[in-house]
């Protein structure tokens, strides 16, 4: 359903006999909405492969925001929405990675750009959504997984940090996901477990280079590394939310067997697009269960995450007054007031 005012979630996943609505109408949309936005954004959700709006929740604002590492995938969108716990308002930011049009390959999702613009309007917790393979039998296409570490395949061809440039930093990245977050996320998924949700509390995320899948040797080493799923996206989204003091967790959908099970046939864009599809529903209602739960003033310090602010300045290791004109104009823009 279209909604009047509001937006749609799944946008490609309607019934066939739906009206839907076309990338360049939801672009042209969005054009229509304000560009300014003067209420305070904590929460973001970034949206993957099939996931391009939120729908049920109401958008009042269409950000373009401009970066000194360039703009984001998307415009952000600022959408309201009714907090069932405590009758509230909150307002939540979206962002689609692939863009719009799913015009980005997962190496050209530009995600310095996506997490500064998204701290820059004053998000300090994500909610990104994947949609994964499984690399374990337990782990049936539909489940959902909350990752709790990830294994880096990516080949060193995406930024993958705001640290660089005349000035460096280490942040540490033992434990890759919010775990207070993580929490939240688990306890809203077995809410809905009975009915129709799968969710698996934990799992390692095998994050390739892609765009090509794996072949089968690869997809068999992951399972015997400890894989429990796989994606192209995880990295370096995670690392630079974590250098912005951005809490983040990901919430995976699997879709498929990737290529390493007997008898299953190997994973494909239409067995990826038809599980998203079939399961759009469950994903809607977990989505919006986190975000209803998040928005209670019991997680405010947790969403605005409190436990993270200012830890960069432990991690640099290069005295201010030696860092590049460019390194203190970026890092100023990124973190404004801090050095
Ligand atoms: C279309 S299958 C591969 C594609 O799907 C996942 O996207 P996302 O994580 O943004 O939901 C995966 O990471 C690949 O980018
Ligand atoms: N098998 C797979 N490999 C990488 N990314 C994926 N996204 C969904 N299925 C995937």
């Amino acid at each position: 359903m279209r909604l009047a005012s509001g937006i749609r979630l799944f946008s490609s996943i309607s019934k066939p006999f739906r009206r839907i609505e076309t990338a360049r109408q939801l672009a042209q949309r969005m054009t229509a909405l304000p560009n300014t936005y003067d209420g305070s954004v904590s929460i973001a959700v970034i949206g993957g492969t099939g996931l391009r709006e939120l729908p049920g929740f109401t958008q009042v604002a269409s950000l373009s925001v401009s970066t000194p590492w360039g703009e984001p995938s998307s415009p952000i969108s600022i959408l309201h929405h009714h907090c069932k716990h405590n009758d509230k308002t909150v307002a939540i930011a979206f962002l689609s990675r692939h863009g719009l049009h799913h015009q980005l390959a997962p190496h050209e999702v530009p995600a310095r750009a996506n997490i500064a613009a998204l701290r820059s309007i004053g998000v300090r917790s994500i909610i990104a959504f994947s949609a994964v393979g499984s690399l374990q039998e337990a782990i049936k296409p539909r489940d959902f997984v909350v990752p709790d570490q990830i294994i880096d395949r990516t080949k060193g061809f995406r930024p993958w940090t705001f640290f660089d440039g005349g000035m460096v930093a280490h942040v540490p990245f033992g434990d890759p996901f919010d775990e207070g977050i993580a929490k939240v996320v688990r306890k809203c998924g077995h809410s809905l477990e009975g009915d129709g949700v799968v969710l698996h509390d934990e799992g390692t995320v095998v994050c390739i280079e892609g765009p090509q899948f794996s072949t089968r040797a690869e997809s068999k080493m992951y399972r015997s590394w400890g894989g429990s799923i796989i994606n192209m996206s995880v990295l370096p989204e995670a690392k630079l939310a974590r250098e912005a003091e951005i809490a983040y967790q990901m919430i995976c959908m699997s879709t498929d067997y990737d290529c390493w099970h007997e008898s299953t046939a190997s994973v494909t864009v239409e067995m990826v697009m038809g599980n998203m599809k079939a399961n759009a529903d469950n994903a809607r209602r977990f989505v919006t269960a986190v975000l209803d739960t998040l928005a209670t003033d019991e997680y405010s310090d947790l969403v605005q995450a409190k436990h993270l602010a200012g830890s960069i300045k432990f991690g640099v290791s290069t005295p201010q007054p030696h860092w590049s004109p460019e390194a203190q104009k970026k890092l100023g823009w990124l973190f404004p007031g801090y050095f």
